[in-house]
């Protein structure tokens, strides 16, 4: 079970997250409590080891201005959430980064991971970090074929239960592993991997 850790604004959730295993941990450069800066990222980025994905995380924003922050962030991938088409992916190949096509289930329905010419692929609510759950037990056949996370309202209570009912490839968490928006509680980061990791797929 791949878990990424999203929002991550400090030295100290950086350390909290790969301390707990996570296998990617994400910044938020665009329009959110959580925003942080490609300057801030690239500090942060160098605490993190080789081996755990560095992810800056966009919604809207153009190609022109998600290259430009991306590389002034020095992380590993791109994670665009929205409505994207094929050609967003394909102006941002060139990078050689991870690209990550975050949608909704009902956008996705019956994609390949890997259709736009992106890498990974995650399924979240409507409302990106804002801790909103979906019916992901609803996915049935829908589910993508190749490595797509479930996000959206996980947190430690619920991610087993969702992983057994939506059977993703990884999982993604913002809000639920916060005491406050925007603040990361590095006992609910630890919990949250474990669970995830005991979590029956298959
Ligand atoms: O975390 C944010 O603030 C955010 C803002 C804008 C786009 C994406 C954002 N995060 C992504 O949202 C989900 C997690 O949401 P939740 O808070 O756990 O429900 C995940 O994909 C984050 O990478």
């Amino acid at each position: 079970m791949f878990v990424k850790i999203c929002g991550l604004s400090t030295a100290r959730d950086v350390a909290a997250a790969v301390g707990a295993g996570a296998d990617a941990v994400g910044f938020v450069l665009t329009e959110s409590p959580r925003r942080v800066s490609p300057e801030v990222v690239r500090g942060l980025v160098e605490e993190v080891p080789d081996g755990v994905l560095t992810v800056a995380v966009f919604r809207e924003e153009p190609s022109a201005e998600v290259r430009r922050a991306a590389l002034a962030a020095g992380v590993g991938a791109v994670q665009l959430h929205g409505g994207h088409p094929a050609s967003a992916f394909a102006e941002l190949a060139d990078l050689g980064l991870t690209l990550v096509r975050a949608t909704t289930a009902a956008l996705a329905a019956g994609a390949s991971v890997g259709d736009f010419g992106e890498d990974l692929m995650i399924l979240d609510s409507p409302s990106p970090g804002s801790g909103e759950p979906w019916n992901w037990s609803d996915l049935g056949a829908n589910r993508p074929s190749g490595s797509w996370m479930l996000a959206g309202g996980l947190g430690p209570g619920n991610v087993a239960e969702a992983v057994a009912a939506a059977r993703p490839w990884g999982v993604d968490v913002s809000s639920g592993v916060e005491v406050r928006r925007g603040v990361k509680s590095p006992e609910l980061i630890e919990e949250f991997v474990r669970r995830a990791r005991l979590a029956p797929t298959g």
